[in-house]
């Protein structure tokens, strides 16, 4: 791999020195401009592999320059230098396309760790996955919906900015943040899901930002939290909205500070982690309620990508059901079923309020089910409608009935989610804790 050059742009000798003293130890060269209209010159007649701005120049903003690059050099990768608790900048820039910010007084760790994901970046043909290259299933799909979404996903891959992915349950939004971390500079780091509604309260800061030995009673070692599992990759946080408010205010500053502070520790640590996030709630509903905190909303939705259900790309399930009848052979280690068109038309015409999970669901079921190597209508089993209610006698007492339709709606949202009694939660928004007490009470035992 040849020198590699970057370009920056400030107007402060002073940081312009100390970035290409910085830079120059890391044996990169460097070209350094004072002003927008001498950074275009450069960008016209050299090429670069980082463009590295400053936000407050004489002749305009960086945000400017980051939308002229995106605009005629969209492979380069820009990072802007923002004053220190410029947030709105920060995220502008982003938004802008910006691969990412560093703030001022820059931290030299912080400038290292950018410089390295950017250059992975740049040059290496990286953003497109070659065939056979990451872990992992694809992400499948063809309808326009879903081609939309790629072509948005194959951007924002390229950036480090903190994405947002709403959609209902089992739609796919964990697919997609895999695909997303695939498809990036920290592909070949950890990619770490968290489910924020599956940690116990009491747990969740030692889960999160780990602890040092005797911190607690149970604390005999010492314990990396998930940010320093991620540490250079990406972290995962699913069901966001289930955070309980005191763990949102130390997100926030872990995400700020771009440091951790284990339970029980004296000082930060310093961590390199791109978070994704996602939620079937409404989330700016959560901030309305004031169950959300707005600063951290702002800081996780910067980009914000939704997953369209199945219901709107209907032309995705021959495929998708083919996907998944192969693996299940695979899995089974069984010849392949194939489904009868009679069965195709049955598919087609269910409405999946559990999405692509709930096909799943449904096909290993009928797979099961089928004698031969063919599913038929008759081996498809979808979750009964809402049947309506059973004439009761009159004096049935209200608590009693409230029981034993409650009892349906669970058994329905489990049958629907192939017994998972998270997923069934999330299709009745309710939190896994509240779940399992509710099937408790009911005397709906389930592991
Ligand atoms: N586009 C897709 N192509 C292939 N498989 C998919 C696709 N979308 C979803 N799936 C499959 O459907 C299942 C549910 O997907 P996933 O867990 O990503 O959904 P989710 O939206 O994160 O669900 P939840 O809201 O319950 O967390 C997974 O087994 C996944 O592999």
């Amino acid at each position: 791999m040849g020198i590699r050059n970057v370009l920056i742009i400030d107007d402060e000798p002073d940081i312009r020195e100390l970035l290409e003293i910085t830079l120059g130890r890391m044996k990169l060269q460097t070209r350094a401009a004072n002003s927008l209209s001498q950074a275009r010159g450069f960008l016209e007649s050299d090429h670069f592999d980082l463009c590295l701005t400053d936000m407050r120049l004489p002749d305009g903003d960086g945000i400017e320059l980051v939308q002229y690059i995106q605009e005629r050099h969209p492979r380069l990768p820009v990072a802007v230098i923002t004053a220190y608790g410029c947030v709105d900048t920060a995220v502008q820039a982003l938004k802008a396309g910006a691969f990412d910010f560093v703030s001022k007084p820059v931290e030299l760790k912080t400038l290292r760790d950018l410089v390295h994901t950017a250059l992975k970046l740049s040059g290496e043909g990286k953003g497109t996955p070659s065939p056979g290259e990451g872990e992992g299933e694809p992400l499948l799909g063809d309808a326009p919906a879903m081609r939309r979404l790629k072509e948005t996903l194959t951007k924002l891959a390229r950036s480090q900015a903190p994405v947002y992915i709403l959609g209902e349950s089992g739609s796919g939004k964990e697919r997609v943040a895999r695909e997303i971390h695939r498809r990036g500079p920290r592909a070949d780091q950890p990619f770490v899901p968290v489910n924020c509604g599956a940690i116990p309260t009491e747990l969740m800061e030692s889960e999160f930002f780990g602890h040092v030995k005797g911190s607690f009673t149970g604390a005999t070692a010492d314990r990396p939290g998930l940010f320093q599992a991620a540490h250079g990759g990406t972290l995962f946080l699913d069901e966001v909205a289930e955070l309980p408010l005191h763990m949102q205010v130390k997100l926030l500053r872990a995400i700020q500070e771009r440091a951790v502070r284990p339970v029980g520790a004296q000082t930060e640590t310093a961590t390199d982690v791109r978070i994704l996030s996602a939620s079937h709630k409404d989330l700016t509903q959560e901030v309305q309620a004031g169950r959300f905190r707005q600063d951290l909303f702002y800081r996780l939705n910067v980009i914000e990508l939704r997953v369209p259900s199945l219901r709107e790309r209907m032309e995705d399930l021959p495929q998708l059901a083919e996907h998944i009848l192969e693996r299940l052979a695979q899995r089974a280690a069984e010849g392949r079923r194939r489904l009868s068109p009679e069965a195709l038309a049955r598919l087609e015409r269910y409405d999946y309020p559990g999405n692509v999970r709930e096909l799943e669901n449904i096909l290993e079921r009928a797979a099961t089910l089928s004698d031969g190597a063919l599913i038929g209508p008759q081996d498809l089993q979808f979750p009964s409608a809402v049947e309506p209610p059973p004439a009761r006698a009159c004096g049935e007492p209200l608590e009693a009935r409230l029981a034993s339709e409650e009892k349906q709606a669970l058994l329905q949202a489990l049958e629907r989610s192939g017994g998972e009694a998270d997923a069934a939660a999330r299709l009745l928004g309710l939190t896994r804790r509240q779940m399992r007490f509710r099937l408790r009470q009911l005397g709906l035992h389930h592991d």
